[in-house]
């Protein structure tokens, strides 16, 4: 089943058409790898799907529903997540406080219910929705094996694992459909590794992903689907192996070396 898909989805910055008619599926279940040379148009993909940009042209459907143009929190509530390039995560609050912010970006606060309320039903009301929402990011926690760092400055993390916080905390949106931006982007190789072990653990709790990755050993171990962008525009789409053997990808992006 298709969980989302874009038609001839176009985004146009004055003369530069970083995507220009794009038809990108994504399969219920199953990561999807994007890639293409630097500047091919795969963040702005990204940022077209999940609300961060607005489309020029084309139509962007999740769960066979139009959400071209919707609002990206509007998105983050029907169930996108995604992740950015660079880190995003406050350093200076602790792991558990950084993925409970997931969380609320999901849930907001029930701010007009408090009317209806007087204070101390309110104050018991928050307390039990803060005390649900600290539980829940320990269960991610634990999945990402982060559950004894749960305390520690976020800062204080190595570099591997705070950009797997980063994923948790997006995870803690209860997402159907995750984005990873580079999830590899600095990571040493054993690092890479974990994360690989880790994005196909997230694809096996059902959560379908797609990741942009200039990282071919990751991309290509674990990726299900493959598309490449180039110059903005669709280039293949296939399984890792039939995107290792397309020469207009080899030409393209790849390189002759691989073989
Ligand atoms: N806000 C913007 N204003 C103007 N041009 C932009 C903007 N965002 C992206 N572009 C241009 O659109 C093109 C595609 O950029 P994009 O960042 O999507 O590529 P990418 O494939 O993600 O590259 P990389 O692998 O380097 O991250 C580039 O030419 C870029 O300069």
């Amino acid at each position: 089943m298709i969980l989302l898909e874009t038609e001839a989805l176009t985004r146009a910055y004055g003369g530069v058409i970083a995507v220009n008619k794009v038809d990108f599926q994504v399969e219920s279940g199953l990561i999807t790898g994007l890639i293409g040379p630097n500047g091919a148009g795969k963040t702005t993909l990204f940022n077209n799907v999940t609300g961060l940009d607005v489309p020029s042209a084309g139509k962007v459907f999740f769960n066979q529903k139009n959400i071209t143009g919707f609002p990206a929190h509007t998105i983050c509530r029907m169930g996108i997540a995604r992740t950015f390039q660079n880190i995003r995560l406050f350093k200076e609050l602790t792991v558990v406080e950084n993925v409970m912010i997931g969380r609320h970006f999901k849930t907001g606060k029930s701010e007009t219910k408090g009317r209806f309320l007087n204070a101390v039903n309110s104050y018991i009301h928050l307390k039990a929705e803060e005390e649900q929402i600290y539980e829940r990011a320990c269960d991610w926690l634990d999945f990402f094996e982060m559950g004894s760092m749960k305390n520690e400055l976020a800062k204080n993390l190595p570099y591997g694992r705070q950009r797997e916080l980063e994923i948790a905390r997006a995870l803690a949106t209860d997402p159907k459909l995750l984005f990873l931006d580079e999830p590899a982007a600095g990571m040493n190789p054993q690092e890479t590794d974990h994360l690989m072990a880790t994005i196909r653990k997230i694809r096996d709790l059902g959560i379908t992903v797609v990741l942009i990755e200039h990282d071919m050993k990751l991309v290509m171990n674990i990726c299900d689907s493959i598309t490449v962008l180039n110059y903005g525009q669709k280039l293949a789409q296939g399984t890792p192996r039939e995107i290792k053997h397309n020469p207009s990808v080899i030409e393209a992006y790849l390189g002759k070396e691989e073989e």
